[in-house]
């Protein structure tokens, strides 16, 4: 029968490729981690058993924990697993998310005697966070490798300069979203509504601010492109978030295919629209060349296109463009956040910070070199990243092999630098590990840490943070003008319970009482 025929032959054309998949599949889900995972046995690493398809994941999954006051011991409860795998396999040891394997590391030694062989180029990203994220950073910065990553380190490093940052008109651009917030606290106190969600709303003004720093949103046309942009960004954020919970495990996309599909559509819309503000600002630069993010990335396109260069191509500044707002707003958001909770709890060092504040920029305008004289604002800002660093664990694969002593990390491995579980550790800080010190950071760059490689909020070597200095002017912009204006208490309402959703966040947000000085 003719239907017979068709069958035959579309099971002799189909069988080859579904064989190849077969064959693809379980190498890369068996084959492949256990080959790594055995390696690393070899070479005397040991951890908790893993389960095939859920690895250790399903032990990772922990009933949310609220504590009592605001107790800053919080290793322990956002990762439980961490702490309790550390007692049975010490500092350094292996385990699985889903098929990956990944080496945990809470011990600065080994991180040091790791890192001081391997350049930036050789570090790559674990994949299997570079595909879940491939929406939101696309391969920007924060997943490049290789040479592709040299090339774009190059080109992106000098807009972060202390001299490109304190030129241009940044510092304005902050302060003016920061008193858009401001007014809508005054007009909420005003209504008898003192009680505010800050980490939404520092979230929300970071947000326009990174915006506003990276691709200009003050033009015209490309403001208002800028605005649907930053709203789709968020979109996209909250829909990848919701999506992604079993990170590593096969086919746990499928788990959530709605979700996935409208990241990817959201991804496609975003992508078309900061294109055409790309475009929109290489017609107009001849006549107004700006000093934003963008603008010196433009300004490196004019100059040379030779390879080695400082050309990026539209869809690599489309990418550039994603990864500052990914990287950089939130992360700073939330040390803003996390700072005026403990400014609450501690309001003596609300005094000292509002004193501060007096005597080095008083009535004046706020500038760069004002900023860089707040020295207790900047202890503070160490002590914060350090207690509730929002950047909780940096994530690095091996794109070589990397000898530590006599042990061998196999080049393709993952790793997972517990920086929470380090800035936490009574070893390296000592008894008071646990108390808000801010004093701890004076005249001492690592706040007393035994190890240098103990304190890492933003990561280590050549692939260290590149936006911390704008996010530390920004930091202490914001800060500046709330404490100016504001006091803080905790609200009855404020419940204790950081969790790692990416970034170190308060789960159930953070209300304060904030009242007009
Ligand atoms: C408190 C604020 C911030 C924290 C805690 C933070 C933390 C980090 C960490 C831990 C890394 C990984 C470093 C490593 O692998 O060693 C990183 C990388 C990166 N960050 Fe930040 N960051 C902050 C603000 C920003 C800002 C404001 C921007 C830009 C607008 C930014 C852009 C980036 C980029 C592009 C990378 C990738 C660098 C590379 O791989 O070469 N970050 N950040």
């Amino acid at each position: 029968m003719e239907w017979i025929k068709f069958f035959k032959i579309f099971v002799t054309a189909v069988t080859p490729f579904f064989l190849l998949f077969v064959c693809k599949l379980v190498h890369s889900c068996w084959i492949f981690p256990n080959q790594t995972y055995s390696k690393l046995k070899k070479n005397g690493f040991r951890g908790p058993t893993p389960i095939f398809p859920l690895g250790n994941t399903k032990e990772m999954i922990t009933k949310p924990t609220e504590s009592p006051g605001v107790f800053n011991d919080i290793h322990s409860f956002v990762s439980p697993y961490f702490g309790r795998w550390q007692k049975s396999h010490g500092k350094v040891f292996i385990y699985w998310l889903g098929v990956e394997p990944f080496l945990y590391i809470a011990d600065p030694e080994f991180v040091r005697k790791m890192a001081s062989g391997v350049l930036g180029k050789s570090w790559g990203k674990p994949a299997v966070f570079r595909e879940d994220r491939l929406p939101m950073f696309g391969n920007g910065l924060v997943m490049a490798e290789g040479e592709h990553w040299i090339h774009n380190r190059h080109v992106i490093t000098p807009a972060f300069s202390p001299a490109n940052l304190k030129v241009s008109a940044m510092t304005s651009q902050m302060v003016e979203c920061t008193t858009k917030m401001l007014d809508r606290w005054d007009a909420l106190y005003t209504s008898g509504k003192p009680e505010i969600d800050v980490e939404q709303d520092i979230i929300k003004t970071a947000g326009e601010i990174i915006a506003k720093v990276s691709f200009g949103m003050n033009h015209g046309t490309s403001y208002k492109i800028g605005q649907i942009v930053f709203e789709k960004l968020r979109a996209m954020q909250m829909t990848l978030f919701k999506s992604n919970r079993y990170v590593g495990v096969p086919f746990s996309k499928f788990l959530s295919p709605k979700k996935s599909l409208e990241a990817r559509k959201l991804g496609k819309e975003i992508d078309q629209l900061l294109l055409s503000i790309i475009n929109l600002r290489k017609e107009s630069r001849t006549r107004s060349p700006e000093q934003d993010l963008l603008g010196v990335l433009l300004a490196g396109n004019n100059e040379d296109s030779r390879p080695g260069g400082k050309k990026l191509t539209s869809r690599e500044l489309v990418d550039e463009c994603k990864t500052f707002f990914f990287g950089g707003h939130e992360t700073t958001a939330l040390s803003l956040a996390w700072t005026l909770l403990l400014l609450a709890v501690h309001p003596e060092w609300q005094t000292q910070l509002r004193k501060e504040i007096k005597e080095v920029i008083g009535d004046g305008e706020i500038d760069s070199t004002k900023l860089a004289a707040l020295k207790k604002m900047g202890w503070v800002w160490n002590e914060v990243l350090r207690l509730y660093s929002p950047a909780p664990n940096v994530q690095r694969q091996a794109r070589e092999d990397i000898h530590v002593d006599n042990m061998v990390i196999p080049k393709g491995i993952n790793m997972w630098i517990d920086v929470v579980g380090m800035n936490h550790d009574k070893e390296l800080w000592g008894d008071d590990v646990f108390e808000f010190k801010p004093e701890r950071f004076k005249d001492n760059l690592y706040g007393g840490c035994k190890h240098k490689m103990g304190f890492l909020p933003f990561g280590f070597g050549g692939r260290m943070c590149v936006g911390r200095n704008l996010s530390a002017m920004e930091y202490k912009v914001v800060l500046t003008l709330i404490l100016s204006k504001f006091s803080l208490s905790v609200s009855p309402n404020y419940r204790h319970s950081p969790a790692i959703m990416l970034s170190l966040r308060p789960r159930h947000g953070l209300p304060l009482i904030v009242q007009p000085l």
